[in-house]
């Protein structure tokens, strides 16, 4: 196994033990991180990497997006620019487009997805389906994510698709497209909202994915007040997702939970959308991510530091909780940061999963919004930036 030394980091964020380190050096080993400490004090490894004063942290985790589609929606969005509510209708549009491309076309395109990800610092993502509906392309997009994530999430319960009944096509996405698509999915996903699907509905959804072995998520509390983030809570989901519209109640259950809250602010731009309540859930001791929700409809980024720094810029995060939320945070939202070769902290044991800015520190994230400081990335000990 070959090690590498890389010295001379002005700042090294952790997100571990040792916290954040200056004048530090981390070594890694193959796919893992093997020692952290000052620069003096490194050991000698095969190979050197002298990082110039840069700052160093963890790979991002996204821990939400959409990557299995084809087709824009930039009609859509211009037209909400122009003053058009966000509604989920717009999904229909991208059932179609999903459900024309031919595998290749699909294949390619999550894959270029994937490639701009890595390019802006992130190593670790999950991808849903969603865009299918219908049996053959919810199992044809999740066998193509599969290709490109190690975790899956099943969103056939998205919206219900035109010449259905709600509890008919509940009963298809918990039977048969189950079935085709349970080899590939990891986890279990329902847009529990108005104009999709209904709490009891959801419940059904989400019961059916725990009986199959699925770890729970939910897309909740985006468009107004609704029942999502409680029955989260109740089935034990991983996280939800968007919480832009959280009560008291919703906050003080999320704190007590190891449900984790992720928050999606490139969405929230793109929708015009009021901020989730960031400052509320952590000041009440939740566990928050930041992911981008890379989409066609609501957030076509997959830039996750772009959400860290309107994370800070708009919704009052503190850059090193931006980090943290953007890189930890996404790693207990997907169950990734334990066991072993953990995600989401550079402490020794964990996947060498790691970027290096072209800046000093991690404030420059928020302090220079939109410019490029990706200066490299490292995958599982792997250089692919
Ligand atoms: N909210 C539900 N689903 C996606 C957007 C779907 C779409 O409009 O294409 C989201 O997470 O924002
Ligand atoms: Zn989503």
């Amino acid at each position: 196994m070959t090690s590498t030394a890389f010295t001379n980091i002005g700042e090294l964020t952790t997100n571990g033990d040792d916290g954040v380190l200056g004048d530090a050096a981390l070594v890694i080993d193959g796919d893992r991180v093997a020692w952290i400490g000052p620069t003096v004090l490194a050991p000698a490894a095969d190979r050197g990497v002298d990082v110039g004063g840069r700052a160093v942290l963890p790979g991002w985790v996204d821990s939400h997006t959409h990557l299995a589609f084809a087709g824009d929606r930039s009609t859509e969005f211009a037209a909400r620019m122009a003053g058009e509510p966000y509604a989920a209708g717009g999904i229909k549009v991208s059932v179609e487009r999903t459900r024309a491309a031919s595998t290749e076309e699909l294949r390619g395109l999550m894959a270029e997805r994937v490639r701009a990800a890595n390019l802006g610092g992130t190593t670790w993502l999950e991808t849903k389906t969603g865009y299918g509906l219908d049996v053959e392309t919810e199992e044809r997009s999740a066998r193509l994510a599969a290709e490109i994530s190690d975790d899956v999430t099943y969103l056939g319960a998205h919206v219900v698709p035109d010449g259905w009944h709600a509890d008919d096509y509940v009963g298809l996405v918990t039977g048969h497209m189950l079935d085709a698509v349970r080899p590939h999915v990891n986890w279990m996903d329902v847009f529990c909202e108005r104009g999709a699907f209904d709490v009891e509905q959801s419940r059904v959804v989400l019961q059916a994915g725990r009986e199959a072995g699925l770890g729970l998520r939910v897309h909740g509390n985006q468009l107004g007040p609704g029942p999502g983030a409680k029955l989260a809570v109740e089935l034990g989901a991983a996280s939800v997702d968007h919480c832009n519209f959280l009560d008291d109640e919703d906050i003080d259950l999320l704190a007590a939970s190891a449900t984790v809250a992720t928050l999606l602010p490139a969405c929230d731009l793109s929708t015009r959308q009021p901020f989730p309540p960031a400052r509320a859930l952590l000041d009440a001791g939740s566990t928050v991510a930041l992911a981008s929700n890379c989409n066609p409809g609501t957030s076509y980024t997959t830039s996750m530091a772009f959400c860290v720094a309107t994370a800070v810029l708009q919704m009052r995060m503190t850059v090193e909780e931006a980090v943290w939320s953007a890189t930890m945070g996404g790693a207990i939202a997907l169950r990734r940061h334990e066991g072993e070769l953990p995600i989401g902290a550079l402490a020794p044991g964990s996947r060498a999963d790691l970027q290096v800015l072209d800046a000093p520190s991690v404030t420059h994230l928020a302090y220079r919004p939109g410019m490029q400081l990706t200066h490299s990335v490292w995958q599982a000990g792997r250089r692919i930036v």
